[in-house]
């Protein structure tokens, strides 16, 4: 019952209607799927005699269509797959209000803009190489991509727009009126490039009127999400928060667009039904898009796209052992140095596995918690003899006020005897190492600590932060309102942006190794993740918010004069530089390690983890001291 059509899809210039005329031919047409942009199309029969009909008569084809010609090719198929006809929903934040504007408001509105090309001093025109542009209050300057803010444009805007923007103040979709209105003139044909508005040019909400013709936008998230949203003429597009922020807008140059059938109803997502979409031709269109201009740096919680949090001198990825060191000292280190009472205060919960690891761990076992933090793992199991260390002192503190026995130690020596523990687990920790080397360095030093039969657990952070179609925490916390940090439970309803990851459309050529001037090849540069979105390169930059009582946080007010400070809290913001692991990375670095086999391996609410057991003492000094004290024991 069911053909492909070859050839005749909307990605070929086959409108809908012209080919279900021809389809008609064979018999009953029960459904008709046309993907957009694709050269094919399915079609379903009524009966098998129709489709048998259809085929016999209808391959090979001709079909007439905007100026060209097509043979069209049918093959039988066993099924057609309409579960693609999956809705999808609005990138979050945009809203397309339809028939915002009366046709009698819509001309006056077109009236309103004078497009002959005199030079008056109340307004900024410029021929772009895909469109014509007018600016009113500010000139958007396309060179800087931002606005000149000591000279906005006498004149203001133009009167006729008021009721409408008076409109968007009553119905709430604004607080402020715009004072800056940027007018492009689209002929059929012509786009605009994918781009995020300039955080740091303007505030978070922005309007843009579509008037004279229909036009389809893209949205593409950073992580390759895209939505195609339909403007029907007369509608009105509120872009806020993450789809203002975060999510590129533009309109491809075509001169036809892939469009629902319906006429009525059709703004919004594009691609909801499969066997609902057809061909419009563009005409022109006029689209204002109203903006309010920002006088103080952006503060969104993106800043991966976020002119205004940009570092001034991003770090690049370390090769040598001494950057290595000076990176994790100033984005690890000093970082939770500084916010270890606020840092602290996120980190209660155990998580369930690590504390099975510990539980499963016999009484009178030696534990040691390498990177122990706040020792939040140390009274887990009462009946172990359990001691942690940590790079930061403020938090060993922390850890010893609690009860627990700790010590301030990097996790590359730790000052324990070779061989003296049952159990080792390093949670959370090695992520922060700056080369593949330390990282396995860290390995080694936590297997050196255990006795042969003892065992280790170690979690990173992992790349992957969808496992299995199953969403991360960490990821679906964005979603849900609640906080969660790295997989830990948060409970205070601030965090917004205190977990990983960011990206701008730079970021794509910066993540790669570049060449200097002089054709030596540079290290790519670390970026600022947007928290809660998925992580875009192996290294990062994790911004953390800092909040609460910043007394308690020893020295972060004093030491941090070049930190940048959050708009809203006037507190600082700090970032922590950590390597993501991809799938099958941690098990790799493990099987270089003399001495140890991996238990098991699996992935733990975004994070990677091993088990590993000790098998033999390795041939290194300390080890074999080691075994001299077995031998005597
Ligand atoms: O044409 C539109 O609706 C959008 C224009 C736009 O994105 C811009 O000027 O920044
Ligand atoms: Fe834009
Ligand atoms: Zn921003």
């Amino acid at each position: 019952m069911h053909l492909v059509v070859s050839n005749g899809g909307l990605g070929n210039g086959v409108s809908r209607e012209s080919l279900l005329e021809v389809l008609k031919e064979g018999g009953t047409v029960e459904s008709l799927l046309t993907p957009p942009a694709k050269p094919y199309a399915f079609v379903t029969y009524s009966s098998t005699e129709a489709c048998q009909n259809a085929y016999t008569h209808l391959n090979g084809r001709a079909l007439q269509c905007q100026e060209q010609s097509v043979t069209l090719y049918f093959s039988y198929v066993e099924k057609v797959d309409g579960d693609r006809s999956v809705s999808r929903a609005l990138p979050p934040g945009l809203l397309v209000l339809e028939d915002f504007v009366s046709p009698e408001e819509e001309l006056q509105l077109l009236h309103a803009v004078d497009w002959t090309p005199h030079t008056d001093d109340v307004t900024v025109q410029k021929a772009l190489k895909h469109r014509r542009v007018k600016h009113y209050g500010y000139e958007f300057r396309y060179d800087n991509n931002n606005v000149d803010k000591d000279k906005p444009l006498p004149g203001g805007l133009p009167v006729e727009c008021d009721a409408l923007l008076q409109r968007c103040l009553a119905d709430g979709h604004i607080s402020v009126l715009p004072d800056q209105l940027t007018v492009n003139q689209y002929q059929s044909g012509q786009g605009i490039p994918p781009h995020v508005d300039t955080h740091s040019a303007f505030e978070d909400t922005i309007l843009s009127l579509s008037l004279g013709a229909k036009t389809v936008m893209d949205f593409k998230h950073p992580d390759g999400r895209s939505v195609a949203v339909v403007l029907p003429e007369r509608s009105l597009l509120v872009m806020k928060g993450e789809s203002r922020y975060l999510w590129t807008h533009g309109i491809t140059p075509r001169k036809f667009d892939v469009v629902p059938v319906l006429e009525a109803g059709g703004s919004g997502v594009m691609t909801s039904d499969l066997s609902n979409l057809t061909l419009s031709r563009r005409g022109t269109r006029i689209s204002m898009t109203f903006r309010k201009i920002r006088h103080t740096p952006c503060n969104c919680a993106y800043p991966s796209a976020c002119d205004s949090q940009r570092l001034p001198s991003p770090p690049t990825v370390p090769v040598a052992e001494g950057d290595a060191c000076r990176l994790e000292s100033q984005y690890v280190h000093q970082v939770y140095e500084e916010i270890s009472s606020h840092f602290s205060s996120t980190r209660h919960s155990p998580w369930p596995q690590v504390r099975d690891f510990l539980l499963s761990l016999p009484p009178g076992s030696v534990l040691a918690d390498i990177g122990c933090g706040n020792g939040k793992y140390l009274g887990i199991n009462p009946e172990v003899m359990s001691v942690g260390c940590d790079r930061s002192a403020n938090l060993v503190q922390i850890c010893t006020e609690r009860g627990h026995e700790g010590f301030v130690s990097d996790a590359l020596s730790v000052p324990l005897r070779s061989g003296s523990c049952d159990a080792c687990i390093s949670i959370a920790v090695i992520h922060h190492f700056s080369t593949q080397e330390r990282r396995q360095a860290a390995v080694r030093e936590l297997i050196r600590l255990l006795k042969v039969g003892g065992r280790a657990l170690i979690y990173v952070w992992a790349m992957e932060q969808e496992y299995n179609h199953q969403k991360s925490k960490y990821l679906k916390e964005r979603t849900t309102g609640t906080s969660m940090e790295n997989g830990k439970e948060l409970k205070t309803e601030e965090n917004k942006s205190n977990q990983p990851e960011e990206h701008d459309r730079k970021m794509s050529s910066d993540m790669k190794h570049t060449e200097d001037g002089f054709g030596n090849v540079t290290q790519p540069r670390i970026h600022v993740h947007t928290n809660r979105t998925a992580f875009l390169s192996q290294d990062l930059l994790v911004p953390w918010h800092l909040k609460g009582n910043a007394d308690k946080n020893k020295g972060a007010t004093s030491s941090s004069t070049d930190v940048p400070v959050d708009n809203t809290s006037q507190r600082p913001v700090f970032h922590r530089y950590y390597h993501v692991f991809q799938q099958g990375e941690l098990e790799e670095m493990c099987f270089g390690v003399a001495g140890v086999k991996v238990l098991r391996s699996y992935h733990d609410q975004g994070n990677w983890c091993v088990e590993l057991e000790k098998t033999h003492y390795t041939s290194s000094k300390d080890d074999i001291a080691q075994e001299k004290i077995e031998f005597i024991e």
